[in-house]
């Protein structure tokens, strides 16, 4: 009913007072996207206005095209020489002959004049006597086709589709709308207008000629559909994410920014204020960091609790708690939050849940520890929540030394105490093979797929002094916040595959990796890094040298419940078409990006054909941390979505391995069975714990196959698979055919195998 009133009041509206409503309209949508962002800030919606200057751009020429027809006096009638034809032109109203075209001295001074009054003719007053006419006038074939091609760039405007937006025609919307204005127009087009657009031409000057009548049109002709796409549009709105919770801005907090390079002290500082506090929380990026807050407080006698997406460890009397940044909970108070590698709100995937956590927490005092590349963001997002900044900003314990001989090639070269990092697992396996192959160190692995448990008692190893294991081969897992004995950090290389083809390793990522190397209170107080190959020392120096990059843009997502309002728009569509919807659609300010979630929409698409889950059950199914690249996980993942949506107990049912791995593809095997483990017991903290009854179960496999993991890797000198090795090869006859193989599946295939090879699992597994 409301929308049927507001429609017919739009058409009242329109008849009457057109020009002031849309110029309302653009005003009020102007505002209403204060800030909006450009194309290039929105990664999953590239042709995304920039409403503001835009819009700007769109009522300025509205409002001078009125004051001049109003001062003027100008009667825009159309001409009497109209069209009645159906749709578009038909050909026989195309005169063969162009005679008219052939422009004479006195002729061209009359054109000028006459288009000079055409274009200066009120948009409205044009648009209007367009829809007076009866019969549009005849167009020689020439002109015809430049009309066409005129409506056809029209169409494709990247300029004409964002403006647009500003009056709630979507993107997927404008070709239609297009379409149809075009068959109105040539239907009515008088002499002068069609002259005066061909002697634009088709282009920009074109465009901008016909936007304002096709505002007009649209108005009259498509209220419902602008409704609609205005709810939309309402309902994906994530400007302002500082008003999403006003419980925090109501407080008086105070946020500390610990500004500066690794290894100067800024989580230590943070942290004795997280435990002098009644009541605090640590926010870590990795599983791993928040159990080594959470062992390293317990020890000092403040009691804290362990919260991550796959475990909580409730200590008895505790006022202090360590998690992962997904898991804080913004509806507890504190006096104290630290929120660690502060830097990570840039991350493309994981971005949001630092950005959530700064606008969220409810505590008085905020200190976050990061590199300086996000202070001028942190300082405008105080300046729009009104807490109070204080910056601490520090230096280096010890300087970080560059070793320019670096290893020549030669992995004999390796020292007690260096930690090689390479970034693929096939790799790091290579390396630590041939190490302990060459020479008589032995090496402890670290790299994401492994559990933290792993990781961490391969850590413990090779800090501990008392055994052989004094070389670390580690991805850049190993490159936040954690606190090794590592004297030198080698570079096995400096590219890394990124999900989609191989880029160098981004100057902060090496910095991060790099100031490993001798931290405080370890073995080695002093640190040094360098390269394998001499040939990428330069681009280690170039790296350490780089100023920290300023960060514009911070990471930002929905919450479920903005995403439910979002998808009441659109009853009828799947949950995977709903993200792409809502990723086209939403409307950021130039502060943010709307986080990747490539993965997510992964598992949408395998859990579509699991009936009867209610969009928050398919909501939380797709956080779940899954390694999107591994079926026997993704199947795992399918088997307990089904199982719930069928109100069963959902079943672990996995074998559980006999013993450690003998070969690289028993160990994938491992990895793999932990974290379906850690799966499940994600699942199981985030939905009702007696649709997941075997969590003890969950927690002991995983323990167990941790350690088994654990003795698998000490004693591993093995040469690495990938996941796809045990797959069977693609037949091959014995007279050399070979059964052809579409080119796609080739490609797909090669890139899955890479994609396994390395090593991304800590993007999720949090
Ligand atoms: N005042 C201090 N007294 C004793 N030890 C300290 C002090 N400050 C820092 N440390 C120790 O120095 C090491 C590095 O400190 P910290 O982890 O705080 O560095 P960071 O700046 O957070 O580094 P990163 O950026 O890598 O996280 C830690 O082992 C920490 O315990
Ligand atoms: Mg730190």
């Amino acid at each position: 009913m409301a929308r049927g009133r507001i429609s017919s009041l739009l058409r009242c509206c329109l008849s009457r007072h057109s020009i002031s409503w849309i110029r309302a309209l653009l005003i009020s949508n102007a505002k209403l996207c204060e800030g909006i962002v450009t194309s290039s800030n929105l990664n999953c919606a590239p042709n995304y206005p920039s409403y503001l200057s835009r819009n700007a751009q769109v009522n300025c020429s509205f409002v001078y095209s009125k004051l001049y027809s109003t001062l003027s006096g100008n009667d825009c009638r159309a001409s009497e020489n109209v069209k009645n034809d159906d749709d578009i032109v038909a050909e026989s109203s195309i005169l063969e002959s162009d005679n008219e075209n052939r422009p004479g001295g006195d002729n061209i001074t009359l054109k000028c004049e006459l288009f000079e009054d055409i274009r200066l003719r009120d948009p409205v007053k044009i648009y209007k006597s367009l829809c007076d006419v009866q019969k549009g006038a005849k167009q020689t074939r020439a002109d015809w086709d430049v009309l066409v091609e005129i409506f056809r760039c029209f169409a494709k405007s990247g300029w004409a589709i964002n403006q647009a937006l500003a009056i709630y025609i979507g993107a997927s919307f404008f070709p239609t709308a297009v379409h149809k204005f075009r068959s109105f127009f040539f239907k009515k087009l008088p002499g002068d207008v069609g002259k005066y657009l061909v002697s634009l031409g088709p282009g920009h000057k074109s465009d901008q000629f016909l936007f304002p009548k096709f505002v007009e049109f649209c108005l009259e002709e498509f209220p419902d559909e602008i409704k609609q796409f205005q709810c939309i549009m309402a309902s994906a709105d994530l400007t302002k994410p500082h008003t999403w919770f006003p419980f925090a801005r109501a407080m008086k907090r105070k946020v500390i920014y610990h500004c500066g390079p690794t290894n100067s002290g800024k989580t230590y500082n943070a942290l004795q204020r997280f435990m002098e506090a009644k009541k605090g929380v640590y926010c870590s990026p990795l599983r791993l960091l928040a159990m080594e807050v959470f062992d390293k407080v317990n020890a000092l006698g403040v009691y804290c609790s362990l919260h991550t997406g796959q475990e909580k460890k409730i200590v008895p009397f505790s006022n202090h708690i360590a998690c992962t940044v997904e898991m804080v909970s913004a509806d507890d108070l504190y006096d104290v939050a630290v929120i660690d590698e502060i830097q990570m709100m840039v991350d493309p995937c994981r971005g949001y849940a630092w950005t959530r956590a700064v606008l969220g927490l409810k505590a008085d005092e905020i200190h976050l520890c990061g590199d300086p590349s996000v202070l001028k963001m942190v300082r405008k997002i105080c300046s729009k929540t009104g807490d109070e900044l204080l910056e601490q900003h520090y230096e280096r314990f010890k300087s970080l030394v560059i070793e320019a001989k670096t290893l020549l090639g030669d992995l004999r070269n390796v020292r007690s105490g260096d930690c090689i990092v390479a970034f693929s697992r096939r790799e790091i396996f290579e390396v630590k093979m041939a190490i302990e192959k060459q020479t008589k160190h032995r090496c402890c692995v670290v790299y994401g797929a492994l559990p933290p448990e792993t990781r961490r008692q391969q850590a413990n190893l090779f800090n501990e002094q008392d055994n052989d294991f004094d070389v670390l081969v580690a991805s850049d897992a190993i490159g936040m916040g954690l606190n090794l004995n590592i004297r030198r950090v080698v570079f096995y290389n400096l590219s890394k595959y990124n999900g989609d083809k191989i880029v160098p390793v981004s100057a902060s990522q090496v910095k991060q990796i790099a100031g490993r190397a001798g931290r405080r209170g370890s073995r080695y107080p002093e640190g040094l890094t360098t390269t394998l190959h001499k040939e990428d020392l330069d681009y280690l120096i170039e790296c350490l040298k780089q100023p920290f990059e300023e960060v514009r843009k911070v990471g930002l997502f929905p919450f479920f419940e903005q995403f439910e309002l979002f998808a009441g728009q659109l009853p009828n569509i799947t949950f995977c078409q709903l993200l792409e919807k809502f990723a086209e659609n939403c409307r950021l300010d130039g502060s943010y990006f709307l986080c990747r979630h490539d993965h997510i929409k992964k598992v949408a698409n395998m859990l579509e054909k699991v009936q009867g889950l209610s969009l928050e059950d398919r909501f939380n199914f797709c956080f779940a941390p899954v390694n999107i690249r591994d079926p026997k996980a993704m199947y795992h993942l399918l088997r307990f979505a089904s199982s719930y949506s069928q109100n069963l107990p959902v079943n672990i049912a996995m074998g559980m391995p006999k013993g450690s791995a003998q070969n690289d593809s028993e160990l994938l095997d491992l990895e793999t069975k932990h974290q379906v483990c850690s799966m499940y017991l994600w699942l199981s903290h985030h939905f009702k714990e007696e649709t997941f009854p075997y969590k003890r179960k969950a927690e002991a496999m995983a323990t167990n196959i941790a350690e088994l993991l654990g003795e698998s890797l000490t004693k591993a000198c093995r040469k690495p698979e990938s996941r796809q090795a045990g797959k069977p090869k693609p037949e091959k006859r014995e007279n050399g055919y070979e059964r052809p193989q579409s080119l796609i599946k080739i490609f797909d295939k090669r890139r899955n195998e890479i994609y396994l090879a390395h090593d991304y699992s800590e993007t999720v597994a949090v």
